[in-house]
């Protein structure tokens, strides 16, 4: 271990966890569940005051001296021997406890406010500590935070006395309105409001406010609208006390870590700052983010507050909102986002998705040595918001941004939640970064698959369906009959589907319909998917500035085609059969096209973004689309014989390929009906064309019944025969669109001809295609003959 780290760290071998109580001096180790021991110094260390501290401290190369006090001390102590006998007696229980010695190991890192240790000459107490009150949680736990807070009553009343004086006038104000009913016409002035007195009030309200900014089924839009600008923009706090807690937390002076550090933040949120700096070891430029001072201390005291009022509201039923609820749901998040090791390793993770498929798409590194719960250290992004570049590539970048986002949401299922227009940067190099992932939210299987099955059912209008996509997703609790509710999803799903289909819908649009509904059935918006209606907002916000036209669904559907065209579990095995049969089990050649043609457009983007660095399942489909490019003869109908190269394109590609199979399998049924349904001249035809050499035999075999001769018989064409060939006249003319094969006649359908000429001259086809098809139309056609000659 490092000579500058705390000498008890030296002995116990590992990072304990160390806590305080924030008004005394003691520190503890603790596990999670129980103290081991504790250690007070004494008296306190001293801080500089910003107006103390030199401001070369902070200077890029500037010297710095650790501003805790480093004098001696008064009153009870031990010397350092006997911590060291202390520490020693800890470490053998330690090490006699696996387990305990694990779980310490595991909560490295997480350290105390103060820096008492960082001096060698300091002098310690040791204390046993036994009660629980003394410490407040690293996570989230509601009763360690009351059993601490319940015992500091006269701190608790003063901030009580504080958030009054501060919100008391907008309460009552907000009170009048009510009574006045002018709560309408004072809305805007009094969003403005909320939201500077939510900036006043510290970490704890901002971070609520920007929570609460995106529940529509909670606050009014105009008030979300006000509340969104809470993105962070937070007076930063003093210098040295970050570069002291550098210091504390890494355990060395920054100097030996950064050959340089700004003397100012570069950006100064709610729960920390960022500076930018180098780093001593390799000159890699780094931006340092350290947390604010007291966070924990003063975020716990107000959701103490906030809970205990929510306790008190549950009892009026005519309250509707569970504070308690949102409070224990917020909160939990929140203790995950002061985690900056957690923060840290989400990064890295969240990098390792992304790589594999989206190279346009770049997190920046993590720097883990210099990491810890309060200071993150991670790699230096150039660049400018995304949301203010001027450059012509913004459009594509936010496709890309979409795409990402999909890919979190219906494929990897781990969600950058916290997508405000500051994290999402373009690089100098025409790349899109995403900073920032102290807020991530995993979303569980039968959350991507049933959102997948939902727009499924969202594009055939199957709104009974969709109701019950939304009890599986957790808007409708189970056991609620859904009667009343259907007519009113319907209505809302047909306004939105107005004018261009589920593929122009207005995504912000139907979020704000859907919560008017939490208002007046049992319908709510579930946390995660608040979550995912900001980072479409932001996505969508930032579009529409260079596009009023864009329409965010329409871009998604591409990623949407490729997730139910490749994904082969069975539940969107089941939702792309749905896609394209629908309710009624008939076959749809629109949707059939609609799919493949998205799928294109998405092997297209993804190609043009990723190039030849494509890897993963997308570089294999875009390989798919090269092993589709390939050239075969043309040959037209009046020059049979006239052969030149023609491109064809990836949807046949993907349809010739292993992944394609299941897919396939829908195609080959509509072209073997569609070859059924034609005369039995052509059939013979075909089947030769095919490869099927016995097909005239057996048709021969057929006795001559009067004038009639068995390849003369012509069964008539029904009116779904007409279906079936319009059906596969419609997707060869798109499988064969850019090549030469004529497929449409002015005579109708076309489809003998189509199929003679194509099916031949594929290369690829006869490998795979033209055995599955040979195999069931002879079964087929014998069927058939038998059917048409005898019955
Ligand atoms: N790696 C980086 N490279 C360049 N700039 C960065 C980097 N990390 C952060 N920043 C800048 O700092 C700002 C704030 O960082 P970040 O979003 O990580 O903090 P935050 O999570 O909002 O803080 P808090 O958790 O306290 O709310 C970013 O919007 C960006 O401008």
């Amino acid at each position: 271990m490092d000579a500058a780290a705390p000498p008890w760290l030296v002995y116990c071998g590992v990072d304990p966890v160390r806590f305080s109580s924030p008004r005394s001096n003691r520190v503890s180790i603790r596990t999670r569940t129980r103290p081991v021991l504790a250690v007070a110094t004494d008296p306190k260390p001293t801080r500089k005051t910003p107006s103390q501290s030199s401001p070369s401290n902070n200077n890029v190369n500037g010297s710095s001296k650790s501003s805790l006090s480093k004098k001696s001390v008064n009153g009870v102590s031990t010397r350092m021997g006997d911590v060291s006998q202390e520490i020693k007696r800890v470490r053998a229980q330690m090490e006699e406890n696996e387990d305990l010695a694990i779980l310490m190991r595991g909560l490295r890192g997480q350290n105390l406010r103060d820096s008492q240790f960082a001096d060698d000459n300091i002098q310690l107490r040791l204390v046993e500590v036994d009660e629980s009150s003394e410490f407040l949680p690293l996570a989230y736990d509601p009763a360690s935070i009351s059993a601490y807070w319940g015992k500091r009553p006269h701190a608790v009343a003063t901030r009580i006395i504080q958030l009054l004086s501060v919100a008391g006038g907008f309460l009552s104000r907000l009170a009048m309105d009510v009574v006045n009913k002018k709560v309408k016409e004072n809305e805007v002035a009094r969003a403005i409001e909320l939201r500077e007195i939510v900036t006043s009030l510290g970490p704890a309200y901002i971070k609520l406010g920007q929570a609460l900014s995106i529940r529509p089924d909670i606050l009014s839009p105009v008030a979300m609208m006000e509340l969104q600008k809470l993105c962070d923009k937070v007076p930063s706090f003093p210098d040295d006390i970050a570069m002291a807690l550098i210091e504390e937390e890494l355990g060395q002076p920054w100097q030996e870590i950064y050959s340089e550090l700004s003397s100012s933040p570069i950006a100064a949120a709610s729960l920390g700052q960022v500076y930018k700096g180098r780093l001593k070891e390799n000159g890699d430029l780094v931006a340092v983010k350290v947390q604010r001072p007291f966070v924990l201390e003063t975020v716990t005291v107000d959701l103490f507050i906030i809970r205990n009022l929510g306790l008190v509201l549950r009892k009026f039923p005519q309250i509707s909102i569970d504070v308690v609820g949102l409070v224990d749901e917020w909160a939990a998040r929140f203790f995950e986002e002061l985690d900056y090791i957690n923060e840290g390793e989400n990064g890295q993770l969240f990098s390792e998705m992304m790589r594999k498929d989206l190279p346009q798409v770049v997190i920046p590194r993590t720097y883990q040595k210099y990491t810890s719960r309060k200071v993150l250290t991670t790699e230096w992004i150039e660049g400018e918001k995304l949301s203010q570049s001027t450059e012509s590539d913004v459009g594509e970048l936010v496709n890309v941004g979409v795409i990402c986002y999909l890919k979190q949401l219906l494929d990897t299922g781990f969600f950058h939640a916290d997508p405000h227009p500051g994290n999402l940067i373009r690089t100098p190099d025409g790349k899109l970064a995403i900073l920032d992932f102290g807020l991530v939210t995993k979303l569980t299987d039968d959350q991507k698959y049933g959102m997948i099955e939902a727009i499924a059912h969202l594009i055939h209008r199957d709104y009974p369906e969709i109701v019950k996509d939304f009890v599986k997703l957790d808007f409708i609790p189970e056991g609620v009959n859904l009667e009343p509710i259907l007519p009113v999803l319907a209505k809302v799903f047909d306004q939105a589907l107005e004018g261009g289909g589920a593929k122009n819908i207005n995504f912000q649009d139907l979020a704000s319909d859907l919560a008017q509904i939490t208002f007046d059935y049992p319908f709510r918006i579930p946390p995660y998917f608040a979550l995912i209606i900001r980072a479409i907002g932001v996505l969508e916000g930032i579009a529409l500035v260079g596009n009023p036209d864009f329409a965010i669904v329409d871009e998604a559907y591409p990623y949407i085609a490729q997730r139910l065209l490749t994904d082969e579990s069975p539940r969107l095995r089941n939702a792309l059969r749905y896609t394209i049969y629908g309710k009624s089990g008939v076959f749809d050649a629109e949707r059939f096209i609609d799919v493949m043609q998205a799928f294109e457009n998405f092997i297209t983007a993804a190609k043009s973004g990723g190039g030849e660095n494509l890897n993963g399942d997308m570089a294999e489909l875009g390989l798919l689309q090269r092993q589709a490019d390939i050239s075969f003869p043309r040959f037209l109908p009046s020059e049979s014989q006239s052969k030149q190269p023609v491109q064809t394109r990836a949807a046949l590609g993907f349809l010739l390929s292993e992944k394609g199979n299941f897919f396939r399998e829908f195609l080959l049924d509509e072209i073997v009906k569609g070859i059924d349904a034609l005369s039995r001249e052509q059939l013979v035809q075909i089947m030769s064309v095919l490869g099927v050499r016995n097909a005239a035999p057996v048709f021969s075999l057929v006795p001559t019944v009067g004038p009639f001769k068995p390849a003369g018989l012509l069964p008539s064409i029904t009116e779904e025969d007409r279906v079936i060939l319009n059906n596969v006249q419609k997707i060869l003319e798109f499988l064969t669109a850019g090549s030469a094969i004529s497929t449409s006649s002015s005579q109708g359908v076309n489809v003998a001809q189509v199929i003679q000429e194509l099916l031949p001259v594929l290369p690829g086809i006869s490998a795979r295609v033209l055995p599955e098809l040979i195999s069931r139309l002879s079964s087929r056609v014998l069927a058939r003959l038998i059917r048409d000659t005898f019955l």
